[in-house]
Formats: C-alpha cells, sequence, structure tokens
C-alpha cells in the first residue's frame, strides 16, 4: 500500500469525478457554510435558473460580519452602520426559509462568526470537504477537514450540486520540532510560519501542520493556526485529528449519530510513515517568541521584543510609510490607540481567557480604547458564566455582542484614521479596520499586555499586578 498524506486520504475520500487535462476534480461537500456577505448573488442566479437548494441539511447560514456588536435600541432596532448591511442580513433571511436553510438569525443562541459556528456545533468532520464563500474557511482544517474559501460563483455551484470544482493542490507540510515555550501561542506559531513562507510562499498547496507544539495545541489553537494558513497563500491548513479533537466533537448537537463508527473511520486520518509532500518546512517550536506585524500584511510581523527591519523593496518601504515606522525603531516603543481582541482568529473562549488572565487586577493605559468582542454567542455565554467579561471591564475595556466587528470594520466598529490598533484577528491591510488605521496582528495575550502598557508590548514586558 502506498503512504498517503492526510489530504491525500480527505480529497480521496470526497472525490465525485478525479481531475483531467481538460477539467478539475469534482468533490462531494460535506458542509457548506454561508454568510450574508458573499451569498446573495449566488441566491439570486439560483433563482433566475430555477434552480434548489441541493442539500439544506448540508448547508448552514449564520450573520457575522455586518451585525452591529451594539445592543438594540428601545424599539429593538439594531444600530446598523449602512443601509446595505442591513440588506444583506434580510436577503439572507428570506434565501434561507425559501431555501429551507437553517440560518443562525440573531437571537438564536448558536449564531456567531462562520468560522465558530461549524465546530461549536459539531458539524465540522474531520475528512469532510467543508467549504464557505469566505477566505478564512481554513479554520475548519484544525479538524482535519478540507477546508477551501471559494468565491460567490462557487458559492452558487455548491448551494445547487452539493459539489465543488476543484483543480489538486500541492502538499506542503510544516512540521514543529519540540515544544513552545510559555506564554508562546497558536498566532505566534502562525505568523511564525506566514513570516518564514512569506505572503505566497504558500501558493498552490495545502499546509498540514505536524509534530508535537501541533499536537500539544487545544482545538481552539488548531483553528487558530489552520486559519491564518490563507494568510501565507495557501489554499487550506489541515491537522490530523486526534484524541484531542474527538473529545471535542464528542456529544456536539452536530456530531455523527454512529459515533463509534465515526471515530474508528477518523483514526485512519493521518499522513503515514513515508508519505511524499510536494514541499517542506521545518519550524523550532523552541525559538517561536510572541509575534507582532509591523507591516501591511501578515508576513511582516517580528517578535514583539524586535526592531523595525530595513525594507528588502519598494512594498516593504511603502508598508513602513504607512505604518509610520523607521528601520530601527524597537516595535515595543510604539505607542498604541486603540485593542481589539476577537475574530475568527481568537475570538473563542480560549483566547479571552488569555487576555482577560493578563487584564486581572490591571488596568489598560488611560490612551487606549479596548474592544472585547467574543467570537459567537456560545463564547459569550461561557465568558460571562466565568466572569471574563466583568474582567475586562473592570480594566476599562468594553465587553460588546458577537460578530466580525473591527476584524474587517464591515458593521461600523472602526478606528480613526493613523491609529495604531494591536489586533487579534487575521489582517492588516491598509485601511481594513477603517480609513488610515494601522493594525499591529498580535495574539490575545499580547494584544492586552499592549492594551495595559499603552505600547505594543507582550506579556513580559508588563511588571506586577496591583493588588
Ligand atoms: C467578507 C468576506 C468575503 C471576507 C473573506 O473572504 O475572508 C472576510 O471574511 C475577510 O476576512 O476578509
Ligand atoms: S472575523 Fe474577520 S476573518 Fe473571520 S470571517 Fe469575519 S471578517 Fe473574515
Amino acid at each position: 500500500m502506498t503512504a498517503k498524506t492526510l489530504f491525500q486520504k480527505v480529497w480521496e475520500r470526497n472525490l465525485v469525478r478525479p481531475e483531467t487535462v481538460d477539467s478539475p476534480a469534482i468533490l462531494h461537500v460535506g458542509l457548506h457554510l454561508v454568510h450574508e456577505v458573499t451569498s446573495p448573488q449566488a441566491f439570486t442566479v439560483l433563482d433566475q435558473r430555477d434552480l434548489k437548494v441541493r442539500r439544506p441539511d448540508r448547508t448552514l447560514a449564520t450573520i457575522d460580519h455586518s451585525v452591529p456588536t451594539l445592543p438594540a435600541d428601545a424599539e429593538g432596532r439594531l444600530p446598523y452602520a449602512t443601509a446595505a448591511a442591513e440588506k444583506q442580513v434580510a436577503a439572507l433571511r428570506r434565501n434561507c426559509a425559501r431555501h429551507g436553510i437553517t440560518l443562525l438569525d440573531l437571537g438564536d443562541d448558536r449564531r456567531g462568526i462562520v468560522h465558530m459556528v461549524g465546530p461549536e456545533l459539531g458539524r465540522t468532520h474531520p475528512g469532510a470537504v467543508v467549504v464557505c464563500g469566505d477566505s478564512h474557511t481554513s479554520t475548519h482544517g484544525a479538524f482535519g477537514a478540507l477546508a477551501f474559501g471559494i468565491g460567490t460563483t462557487e458559492v452558487g455551484h455548491v448551494l445547487a450540486t452539493q459539489c465543488l470544482l476543484q483543480r489538486k493542490p500541492r502538499t506542503l507540510r510544516v512540521m514543529f520540532e519540540g515544544t513552545c515555550a510559555e506564554g508562546v501561542t497558536a498566532k505566534d506559531m502562525a505568523l511564525t510560519v506566514i513570516a518564514h513562507l512569506g505572503m505566497d510562499g504558500g501558493t498552490g498547496h495545502v499546509i498540514e501542520y505536524a509534530g508535537e507544539a501541533v499536537r500539544a495545541l487545544s482545538m481552539e489553537g488548531r483553528m487558530t493556526l489552520c486559519n491564518l494558513s490563507i494568510e501565507a497563500g495557501a489554499r487550506a491548513g489541515m491537522v490530523a485529528p486526534d484524541e484531542t479533537t474527538f473529545a471535542y466533537l464528542t456529544g456536539r448537537p452536530g456530531a455523527p449519530t454512529d459515533w463509534e463508527g465515526a471515530v474508528t473511520a477518523w483514526r485512519d486520518l493521518h499522513t503515514d510513515d513515508g508519505a511524499e509532500f510536494d514541499k517542506e518546512i521545518v519550524v523550532d517550536a523552541a525559538a517561536i517568541r510572541p509575534m507582532v506585524t509591523y507591516g501591511v500584511s501578515p508576513h511582516e510581523a517580528l517578535p514583539a521584543t524586535g526592531d523595525v527591519p530595513a525594507p528588502a523593496n519598494d512594498a516593504a518601504r511603502t508598508a513602513l510609510d504607512y505604518m509610520g515606522f523607521q528601520p530601527g525603531d524597537p516595535l515595543a516603543a510604539r505607542k498604541v490607540d486603540r485593542v481589539f481582541v476577537g475574530s475568527c482568529t481568537n475570538g473563542r473562549l480560549e483566547d479571552l481567557r488569555a487576555a482577560a488572565n493578563i487584564l486581572k487586577g490591571r488596568r489598560i493605559a488611560d490612551h487606549v480604547t479596548m474592544l472585547v468582542v467574543p467570537g459567537s454567542e456560545a463564547v459569550k455565554r461561557a465568558a460571562e458564566a466565568e466572569g471574563l467579561d466583568q474582567v475586562f471591564m473592570t480594566a476599562g475595556a468594553e465587553w460588546r455582542e458577537p460578530g466580525c466587528s473591527m476584524c474587517i470594520a464591515m458593521n461600523g466598529d472602526r478606528g480613526n484614521p493613523g491609529e495604531i490598533v494591536v489586533s487579534t484577528s487575521n489582517r492588516n491591510f491598509r485601511g481594513r479596520q477603517g480609513e488610515g488605521v494601522r493594525t499591529v496582528l498580535a495574539s490575545p495575550a499580547t494584544a492586552a499586555a499592549s492594551a495595559v502598557k499603552g505600547m505594543i508590548a507582550d506579556a513580559s514586558m508588563l511588571e506586577g499586578r496591583a493588588a
């Protein structure tokens, strides 16, 4: 028997028709996630062609990008940022109702960011193909699923056929050797890999993350790691399922009914000894430090203790200009205006705990505004049950309703021009968090430490807590 990679096994499990010179492979889609931003045109095309949704039971919709994180007013009206945002939400409601698709609507205690709800509900399964009209669908690869972000045209195809046309990607293994130091998180692992690969080092590849440091991660950490795969240009990221995966999924409403049978099959989903990858990199886990970005692409990342490097090209030079950095500037000397903890990268319970752990017994600097936005209703409830909301508010941060919020600023949560925003999200593109905003990506602990210090700082740079 030939040795196979995890990717090959999952690919073959879901293959309806292999690719030929003339046409891509056809894959069966196990779960199709839908949100309000990329679905309206797809439903319109469906309607124009008088097509039905092939598998409403394998389609799950939520509202996340456009939703305000402030509560409704006395009349129950939500403070939508734009009329277009409100219209998108209304369109998704109509489309889901008409096609019999489950929508996690506002007021539904299962609602959340699209990449949070699949796992939380146990709908993201090892070995399945998961798609969504959203680039960070790679998050679901944490379960050993093959999870692709797709375009709106493809959203239409999947709605109509439950299949996806796909050219077979190449494979890249990122092998973490050894274990991470205390205080180093999955976000730091991911930023280290992206800095190493560059913004297109993963292009055309599916990344498998492996090694002791990956095995040691919780599902939440694995989701953070896979979430960021796309920022190195990769098609997807994956982690082989193991006991951590099965323990996470067990008992969740969407877990397979034949649980034992499913787990037995899932145990084969790992890369066989001797299987070959198209490309492989090895990362020394012990050498990873808490990371921050200094440019306008996630690969422009360094340890928070580092100095801004000399730009290697024009793009890097204009990035530094935009960020207001000079080569040689210590990153930790930079004043911070705003901090955002949340998003599908770092808006899970473990992330909020990490931020709260830093903030407990401390206050954020007077000149800093801090927004904490749970990634889902479930995370919000769990965090409140532990009193994390109180920790945040006592420290001077705002505690909001779940959604994408300042990760993409489509709902009106944004920074002001010129501000430095330390953010636990995944993209530091120009203007993503508001016009002229300068985004610095970091882990929740580093974001919280920066809020306290009022400057870019990792947790090791903080002095002792107030009593
Ligand atoms: C709005 C959506 C299409 C977009 C994506 O595809 O990723 C968003 O989620 C993002 O993070 O930039
Ligand atoms: S939280 Fe950010 S990255 Fe995630 S789906 Fe929303 S906008 Fe995209």
